[in-house]
């Protein structure tokens, strides 16, 4: 049987209506019909053709993606796209590029902490992309540490202006993407200064190049941190180096929605929390979320299509050998990743939904949601972009020595994804503030104040300190209840054992030290409840479609259960379930992989995927994978010669060398 064949006939096993699946995976009606007609644009333009890519040097790449961020500019002109048109034409165009920090932070660093005034002057310049802007926040010495940001910016009286400086080389700024070649302007994050003063750190407005021949402004020294990880992959971004020579811009260039500084120089707090200078970090970490899931889904969707276009072993009488989706290790270390896809997808529309919610509730003054807002767009910034880079790599070895081959687009997926475990905020570093929120939260459980949101189940710790899991058979395993209960018991446990551990060192910021690895295990499981709970709110949706609510349950317990058994030392060490309890989840979970097998491609044809998105030639829509593999391999430049170059230098004089050897 051809690959064709092969997945033609996996198609035709599928038990639920696709084309309604496909619409819970967009979000609704509208989301599926636009991004499918702007992955379709995408594709069909040969403007934005990706192949060869990896091939390309460094600057020749740039070019291309400069080439290709002018063309999506011109085209999101021509065919007045909107905001949301413009987001998937980014995502389909799928090369990261300056265009990604002007509207994802440089904007969005305006519009959060900039008054009214700043914003009409330099929103609509940004709009039109007039200037363009990057996000100056990271040094060469400090990137978690915020606070310990070294670059000033001192305000002077006689001018009326700040002078921004960079008094040290760990000073210089380094990392921020579209700063090396492109941004015409910064936020840039210093040390505010007034009358021999430090007020923290704040952002400024500077322009960095000359809008008329792009040089760099006098005093600013700027260029590229140079080559990064893997071919192609990132590295179509100019991350960025910069440093101050006393740069003086006017007063109005800092950003005042949070502090302002008058004319002679007073600083006059508002009633914004300070914490909204970390804003745009919050509105970033949001959006990595959902990206967390675009990525995750296509890396499964290429080993899933490959799974079953692959066939190892079992061959009797001449007959087929076992397509390698057929073996329960394969599906074991594959579906839970599929369920991923999909978990990570729902936490996703919840976490946009909450980050919406707070932007309104800030609008009207009211911050009192804040704290929640920073640790579950922290926390699950965290959570969803680990599991996803390791998943990617995963799914590489899951398509056995073709994954190693970047015609797989893997190679290249996981390097141009695994940086999202460090940029805006290292994951550990995250998870730590999340348990600095929860552990506040138990600390304050006597006091009376209820927790609300996602620790609300903290409020009924003393129930969820007692309870026993009610599980007696594997069937058991599939009620929301169990689950949920399971999952809010071992966290309230280990969130409770972790404070009873803090509060025996004298100084809180000792115990905290000494005790970040187990607090950071406490923030995962916290994390992992909300994933698993906000899977089980989607279940309880009027979800319309022939089989889809089933496939989904199927997807939803076979994401925690899977969680269950990978963490099990957790939930056993709390007391949380018996091993005979550990045992029946895990029967349950093999009953679950039999029954999502039949239906593995038509769950990631689903994700609606094009094959230029895709990038993959061992993902393709059509399975026929060995004939374009083949086909594939004649195109690498070392193939445009039968005899390779340095053949007479080095390989003939060797050849010749032990012939004389021989002879000897
Ligand atoms: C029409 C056309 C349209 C076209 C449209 C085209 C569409 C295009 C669309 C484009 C799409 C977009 C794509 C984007 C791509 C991005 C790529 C990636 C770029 C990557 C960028 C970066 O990589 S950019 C740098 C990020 N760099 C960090 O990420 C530093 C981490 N480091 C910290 O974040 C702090 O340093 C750290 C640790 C908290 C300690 O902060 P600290 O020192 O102040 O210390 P504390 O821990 O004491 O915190 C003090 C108190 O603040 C509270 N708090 C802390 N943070 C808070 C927070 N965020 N919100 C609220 N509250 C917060 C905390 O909970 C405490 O609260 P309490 O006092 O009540 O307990
Ligand atoms: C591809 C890419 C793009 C980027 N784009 C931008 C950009 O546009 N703008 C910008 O401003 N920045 C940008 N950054 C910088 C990025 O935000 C920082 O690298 C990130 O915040 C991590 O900070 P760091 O590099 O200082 O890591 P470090 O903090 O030095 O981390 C090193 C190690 O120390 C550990 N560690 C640090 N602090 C603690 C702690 N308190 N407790 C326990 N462990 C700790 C970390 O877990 C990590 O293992 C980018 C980075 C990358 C890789």
């Amino acid at each position: 049987m051809k690959g064709v064949d092969h997945l033609a006939h996996e198609r035709n096993k599928t038990e639920f209506d696709v084309d309604a699946m496909k619409i819970v995976w967009a979000g609704s009606r509208h989301a599926f019909e636009l991004s499918d007609r702007m992955a379709r644009l995408v594709a069909s333009d040969p403007a934005f053709q990706k192949d060869g890519r990896i091939r390309l040097g460094r600057k020749e790449l740039f070019k291309n993606t400069l080439r290709k961020a002018a063309h999506a500019w011109k085209r999101i002109l021509e065919l007045h796209l909107t905001e949301e048109e413009a987001g998937w034409l980014r995502n389909f165009v799928d090369e990261p590029s300056f265009t990604d920090l002007h509207w994802g932070m440089f904007v969005p660093a305006i519009k959060g902490q900039g008054t009214d005034e700043q914003q009409q002057k330099w929103l609509p310049l940004a709009y039109k992309m007039q200037i363009i802007g990057s996000y100056a926040q990271t040094e060469l010495g400090h990137g978690s540490n915020v606070q310990g940001l070294e670059t000033t910016a001192t305000f002077d009286p006689e001018t009326d202006e700040f002078v921004i400086h960079s008094p040290t080389l760990t000073s210089s700024k380094w990392w921020p993407g579209g700063l090396g070649k492109v941004s015409t302007h910064a936020i840039v994050y210093a040390r505010l200064i007034t009358n021999g003063q430090e007020h923290g750190v704040h952002g400024f407005i500077v322009q960095l190049r000359s809008l008329d021949d792009h040089m760099p402004i006098p005093g600013i020294t700027i260029g590229d941190i140079g080559m990064k990880f893997g071919n192609g992959a990132y590295n179509t971004m100019d991350n960025g180096v910069l440093t101050f020579d006393h740069i003086r811009i006017p007063r109005n260039q800092m950003l005042m929605r949070v502090l302002q500084v008058t004319r002679e120089g007073k600083c006059v707090k508002s009633n914004v929390p300070r914490q909204l200078i970390y804003g745009t970090m919050v509105f970033v970490r949001q959006t990595i979320v959902a990206d967390a899931s675009t990525a995750l889904a296509r890396a499964v969707c290429i080993a899933t299509r490959y799974s079953a276009v692959r066939r190892q072993f079992g061959s009797q009488d001449g007959g087929m050998e076992t397509q390698v989706i057929d073996y329960k290790t394969q599906q074991s270390r594959l579906f839970p990743l599929l369920a991923s896809a999909y978990a990570f997808r729902f936490v996703g529309e919840w976490l946009k939904w909450l980050y919406t919610d707070v932007t309104q509730r800030l609008q009207a003054n009211d911050f009192s949601i804040l704290p929640e807002a920073h640790a579950c767009t922290a926390g699950l910034k965290s959570l969803t972009t680990t599991a996803t880079a390791d998943a990617i790599e995963e799914c590489r070895k899951l398509c056995g020595g073709h994954g190693y081959l970047c015609a797989s687009g893997l190679p290249e997926l996981f390097a141009v994804y695994v940086p999202a475990c460090t940029y805006e905020g290292d994951n550990v570093v995250l998870l730590l503030q999340v348990a600095r929120f929860l552990m506040k939260t138990v600390s304050q459980l006597g006091s009376g104040k209820k927790p609300v949101g996602t620790t609300a189940y903290l409020g009924r710790v003393q129930d969820l300190l007692q309870c026993c899991c009610d599980v007696q058979t594997a069937e058991d395993w599939l009620k929301p209840s169990v689950v949920l209960e399971a999952f809010e018991a071992r966290s309230a446990r280990m969130c409770v054992a972790r404070a009873q551990n803090l509060s025996k060192f004298e100084n809180p910021e000792d115990g905290f030290a000494e005790l970040s690895a187990d607090l950071v295990e406490a923030s995962v499981a916290h994390c992992q409840l909300i994933v698993v709970s906000k899977f089980i709110d989607k279940l309880q949706q009027d979800i319309p479609g022939k089989g889809v609510n089933r496939q989904l349950q199927n997807l939803c317990y076979i994401y925690a259960l899977n969680l269950l058994h990978k963490y099990l030392g957790d939930f056993l060490s709390t007391g949380c379930i018996t091993p005979k309890q550990a045992s029946l989840a895990n029967d349950q979970l093999r009953s679950l992989y039999s029954q999502i097998r039949p239906n593995a491609i038509a769950l990631v044809d689903a994700f609606n995927y094009t094959d230029h998105y895709l990038g993959s030639v061992l993902g393709r829509y059509d399975g026929n994978v060995y004939p374009k593999l083949y086909e594939e391999a004649w195109k690498d430049p070392l193939n445009d010669s039968v005899v390779p170059d340095g053949y007479h230098e080095y390989i003939h004089p060797m050849l010749k060398q032990q012939l004389r050897n021989a002879r000897l």
